[in-house]
């Protein structure tokens, strides 16, 4: 059961394709990542699917049956990469006046509202006003707004830019307590490190068009030829790099005090040859680990280009 299908979108905004022909689905329950770098079209695609911008062409369906924003809109919540809420307003009025919008009223909309308040942390705050609140309290203040009345489908984009770590992982949790309550979130970051942390399915996005999706992990072993070993030495030793190197089928080696990082391909067998080099060098094993290579490395090999600038 798909919550989301988006087919061959399209943008232009002065001749330039911000959005070039996008499709993915989302399942029920999932937190989706939508990955990519600075300009890539995350946000552009984010505003069309929750009606801010009109679509050049393309389909947008919500739930396997709704094509049309404003019978699924109410379904959504939208956590826009700007703050939006009122700064004269407390935490309180702020998420009673959104979810009011929903046509909640009385004991209920207290509720909800009180609700979504401890979900986030604030209520201890909710007679503050938002303009006295830190940027982190801003970013938890704004979820609460957008998820008071339920919604099925969440679209947080860039929600943890620019905010201090105990905010970020306040919102890290909150995220996943939110799939575990029902919800399918749709998460856009140029953060690889939480999207890998958290998403189910990821969407990788340069330039208006997709190059890579699926679930991480096999994204990681489908487009990539190769492992990681992290090799930890009891030991340093001087140039053991250049050694390492002349193995076949090693890609690189990196060397930082007396840990080892070597980039190998995965059709061979480089193990036997690692340890024998290491000891032969007068290294003492303390552990090693073989592991996937990140995602940021994906994106690095198949644009030739870091995600952040
Ligand atoms: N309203 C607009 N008018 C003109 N160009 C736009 C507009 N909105 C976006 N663009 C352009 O479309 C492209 C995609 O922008 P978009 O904001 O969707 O990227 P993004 O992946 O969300 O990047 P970021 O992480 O920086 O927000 C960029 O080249 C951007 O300059």
């Amino acid at each position: 059961m798909y919550i989301l299908q988006v087919e061959n979108l399209y943008k232009t905004y002065n001749h330039v394709a911000a959005v070039n022909g996008v499709s993915f689905s989302i399942k029920q329950g999932e937190i989706y990542g939508l990955l990519g770098p600075n300009g890539a079209g995350k946000s552009t695609l984010i505003k069309m699917i929750s009606g801010i911008e009109k679509k050049d062409s393309g389909k947008i369906v919500f739930d396997e049956t709704q094509t049309n924003i404003n019978r699924y809109k109410k379904h959504l919540g939208i956590i826009t990469q700007d703050i939006a809420v009122y700064p004269s307003f407390t935490a309180y009025e702020n998420v009673s006046f959104f979810c009011s919008l929903y046509s909640f009223k009385g004991k209920e909309l207290k509720r909800r509202v009180e609700r979504a308040l401890e979900f986030t942390g604030l209520i201890e705050y909710k007679d503050k006003k938002a303009c006295e609140f830190s940027g982190g309290m801003l970013r938890r203040l704004h979820l609460a707004c957008a998820i008071a009345h339920t919604p099925q489908l969440i679209i947080m984009d860039e929600p943890t830019v620019g905010i201090d770590p105990q905010s970020r992982n306040h919102i890290l949790q909150s995220v996943k307590h939110l799939q575990k309550n029902g919800a399918s979130i749709i998460y856009t970051s140029h953060y690889m490190e939480e999207v890998e942390e958290i998403c189910d399915e990821i969407c990788i996005i340069d330039k208006g068009k997709i190059i890579a999706k699926g679930r991480t992990d096999d994204i990681k072993s489908n487009l990539l030829k190769y492992n990681i070993y992290t090799i930890v030495l009891k030991n340093k030793i001087e140039g053991i790099e250049n050694h390492i190197k002349k193995i076949k089928g090693v890609y690189s080696v990196s060397v930082k005090e007396n840990e080892i990082m070597c980039n190998y391909c995965k059709d061979i067998n480089i193990l036997q040859k690692l340890v024998n080099t290491i000891f032969n060098n007068g290294g003492v094993i303390e552990s090693i680990k073989d592991e996937l290579p990140t995602l940021e490395s994906v994106f690095l090999d198949l644009t030739g280009k870091k995600l952040r600038d």
